[in-house]
């Protein structure tokens, strides 16, 4: 925004007026209002998408598919547009500066009302088609709703699965199990928690809560490791039950039910396998899922879910992920596929509450030395620019540099993320460095007080103060992490 709207004059009562809501959808927040968090946060939250969330302003978009996601969570109609409802927030009264009727904004809210016009029917549907189009008729655009009766479901048996007493959950946790439980049954949707916030814990809490058999899927196999040390940490699950399904480990659970902790590629894998892996995705399609656990929903490929999906049979899915954003922009698709967002916390608040680390971040530009800038130019070179500029001799001394000075000069914990395994390597070997990536047994191991997890690399601890990583291999939690990835 470009224009000064400095001159105009604010209402006598602005104070208590830190929203301006305009007629497209698009909401404004201020945060450093005393009535931030009580009285709106939670509410834009649930009707409204996140754009953007610096310190000082949110940005907020109504669209249909966030006013679903509202009434799905229990928010009636009345509370999302009448001037006195519910939470006494209204778009149309609080927000007194909108200037424009909220016509549209009614509109998407009508449709969402709609949808919650209660009637019932019972009919069984194709699971292909359910992946096809997952919303009443294309006009309506309403994304079906799921929801999982798990108290009286009598077929499938039952999981004895408790958290153990020192898995207490944090308020904003708890916030978003009670937006996934809030009416005694498995509400499908997504959760949204920053990085380190705490995913495991949410989605096992879930599992302990439904008590029938779960699907947990990874996006690799270190994380599949993860997964089932998280089970293990937090529940009171015995290690027969929890069986990992990777090319490396075919476990399966005695009883009949448990948790099985695989990856995307697992089972969506479409060449010959063998017998062993048959058979166990074979048990895996015949049996009824209480609860389909998806990790990292931003980064698996739209085509991947529908696989997975129709493969398997599930009464509840709750998807996982730090962010909503994805590169595919098949956001929407993630909408019908698991279900709507249940929950989104906001990092900044985390970080004020003490639930994460504070983070800074600063760009350090290394201009390409001489030699190899004039490899890279070089016509014939085309196919080798990209490990010219990715081996860039003056990127290598400024991370060596920074190394060296957060390591010597403030005893700082270092992890270094690269996305290309060539350099990773020739770092760790040049700076004599561990290095962990894909094939790294990663391994967690439980300290004294039971809760601490300390990573252990082949059987190594990670003892060194810093260590090379590609991504997706978290152990500890480093002070500082430098990222060699980026290059322009
Ligand atoms: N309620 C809690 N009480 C104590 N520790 C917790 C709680 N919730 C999470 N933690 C700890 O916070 C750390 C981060 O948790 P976790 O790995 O589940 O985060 P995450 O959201 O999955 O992160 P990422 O997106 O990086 O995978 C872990 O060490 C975990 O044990």
């Amino acid at each position: 925004m470009n224009t000064d709207f400095s001159k105009l004059e604010l209402k006598p009562d602005h104070v208590n007026r830190p929203l301006w809501a305009c007629a497209d959808g698009r909401i404004f927040l201020e945060t450093y209002s005393p009535l931030y968090k009580q009285a709106y946060y939670d509410f834009l939250i649930a009707i409204a998408e996140p754009v953007c969330r610096p310190e000082s302003m949110h940005e907020y978009n109504l669209t249909p598919h966030s006013l679903y996601a509202a009434v799905s969570v229990g928010l009636e109609t009345e509370t999302i547009i009448s001037p006195y409802g519910g939470d006494g927030f209204t778009i149309g009264k609080t927000s007194g500066e909108l200037e424009a009727g909220p016509w549209e904004l009614l509109n998407a809210a009508e449709l969402a009302a709609a949808a919650q016009e209660k009637e019932t029917h019972s009919f069984e549907i194709d699971p292909a088609q359910i992946v096809k189009q997952r919303c009443l008729p294309s006009e309506l655009n309403y994304p079906m709703l799921e929801e999982y009766d798990f108290r009286n479901d009598n077929v499938n048996p039952d999981l004895d699965m408790e958290l153990k007493p020192h898995a207490q959950p944090r308020p904003y946790q708890e916030k978003s199990l009670s937006k996934m439980f809030g009416n005694g049954r498995a509400r499908s949707g997504i959760i949204v928690l920053p990085c380190g916030a705490g995913k495991s814990l949410v989605g096992v809490s879930a599992a302990a809560r439904i008590k029938k058999s779960c699907l947990c899927l990874a996006t690799n196999a270190v994380s599949v490791d993860q997964w089932a040390f998280q089970f293990k940490l937090w529940s009171t699950l015995r290690d027969d039950q929890i069986c990992r399904f990777t090319s490396d480990s075919k476990e399966r659970f005695r009883g009949n039910a448990g948790v099985v902790v695989t990856t995307y590629n697992m089972v969506a894998f479409g060449g010959k396998r063998s017998e062993e892996s048959e058979k166990i995705i074979e048990e895996m399609r015949n049996r009824e899922w209480g609860l389909l656990l998806m990790d990292g929903v931003h980064v698996v490929p739209a085509q991947m879910f529908r696989k997975v999906i129709s493969i398997t049979k599930s009464h509840c899915k709750l998807g996982l992920t730090a962010t909503l954003v994805r590169e595919d922009e098949k956001i929407t698709d993630l909408n019908f596929l698991i279900g709507p967002k249940l929950y989104e916390a906001n990092w900044l608040d985390l970080v004020k509450g003490g639930f994460i680390a504070n983070v800074q971040c600063a760009e350090v530009w290394c201009p390409m030395t001489k030699e190899f800038f004039a490899e890279y130019l070089k016509k014939e070179n085309s196919k080798k620019k990209q490990a010219l500029y990715v081996m860039n001799p003056n990127k290598f001394r400024a991370c060596e540099f920074l190394i060296r000075f957060h390591e010597q000069q403030r005893g700082d914990e270092i992890i270094v993320f690269a996305d290309n395994l060539f350099a990773l390597a020739e770092y760790a070997m040049k700076l004599r460095k561990p290095m962990i990536y894909g094939a790294t047994r990663l391994v967690m191991i439980l300290s004294n007080d039971n809760v601490t997890p300390t990573a252990r690399v082949n059987g190594a601890p990670i003892s060194a103060r810093s260590a090379m990583g590609s991504i997706s291999c978290t152990g500890r939690s480093p002070t500082i992490i430098l990222f060699q990835v980026k290059h322009a």
